[in-house]
This record gives C-alpha cells, sequence and structure tokens, in this order.
C-alpha cells in the first residue's frame, strides 16, 4: 500500500518549496511573452547547473577537511604552493581543452583553494597549535 502524504506536503503553488520562485525576473512585463518563455527555458537548465556546482562544492569541501584535519593532527602547514602549482597548471590546460576562460579557471580554483586554506587554519587553530608558516615542513 502506497503511503498517504499529508496535504500540507501538497505543492498548492507555483513556487516550490523553499520559497525559490525560478520565473523571478526584473524583465517580466518588458520582453515578448515568447522571448521570456525561451529564457525561462534556458534558465531552467542554469538552475540545475547552479544546483549541480552547490553539491559538488559541497562534497570537496567535506574531502578538503578531512586533510584539514590530517594536516592539523600532523603539524603540517595549511597550504601547499607546490601542489596548488601543479593544480593551477592542470586546470588551466583542461579549461582551454573545454573552451572555458583558462584565467577564469585559475581565478576560480585559488578562490576555493583560499577559503579552503583559510578552513585548515581555523582547524589547526581548534586544535590549539596555530597556523604553521607556510614552509613548515618543507
Ligand atoms: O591538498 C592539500 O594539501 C590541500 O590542503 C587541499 C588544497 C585544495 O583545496 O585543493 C588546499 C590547499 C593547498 O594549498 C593545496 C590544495
Amino acid at each position: 500500500m502506497t503511503e498517504q502524504r499529508p496535504d500540507t506536503d501538497v505543492e498548492t503553488t507555483e513556487i516550490p518549496r523553499g520559497g525559490y520562485d525560478p520565473s523571478a525576473s526584473s524583465l517580466t512585463g518588458h520582453v515578448d511573452p515568447a522571448v521570456m518563455a525561451e529564457l525561462l527555458s534556458i534558465r531552467s537548465s542554469i538552475d540545475n547547473f547552479d544546483a549541480t556546482l552547490v553539491y559538488l562544492l559541497a562534497e570537496r569541501f567535506k574531502v578538503t577537511q578531512r586533510v584539514g584535519f590530517l594536516k592539523a593532527q600532523h603539524h603540517l602547514p595549511p597550504a601547499d604552493p607546490d601542489r596548488e602549482a601543479a593544480q593551477i597548471a592542470r586546470l588551466r590546460r583542461l579549461a582551454e581543452e573545454a573552451q572555458l576562460d583558462p584565467a577564469f579557471a585559475e581565478k576560480f580554483l585559488n578562490f576555493i583553494i583560499s577559503e579552503v586554506i583559510r578552513h585548515h587554519q581555523a582547524i589547526a587553530e581548534d586544535h590549539g597549535q596555530g597556523a604553521a608558516p607556510a614552509d613548515a615542513g618543507a
């Protein structure tokens, strides 16, 4: 027997759970309805990509948190500049192959890595040892 969902669970408006309105736009009323319909259709794909990015980033931060704990336990410095240089060179190459601006790929990776390093430093401080200097352990 299939379980009945309570009435309160049933979506009664066009705005889905979480209050997100995929049709929110400053262009409403200013654009031909057919153009608006095409725009909304393309935007639904953008929404899927953005959701995927969030999930991917969440998973990346989960694994880098493990690195943060490992580094803190073994008194290793939060940043590894040689590793970063290798990652950036690789991502720039991949970006070129994918017709993505390599400068953007580099900026994006640097942005993520600097946040990871901040997290590593916080983990190290929670372990009561503070952040190790960048060249320590080299
Ligand atoms: O691989 C590491 O050592 C990490 O700490 C992860 C990571 C990354 O986010 O990829 C972050 C900081 C380091 O400078 C290099 C790489």
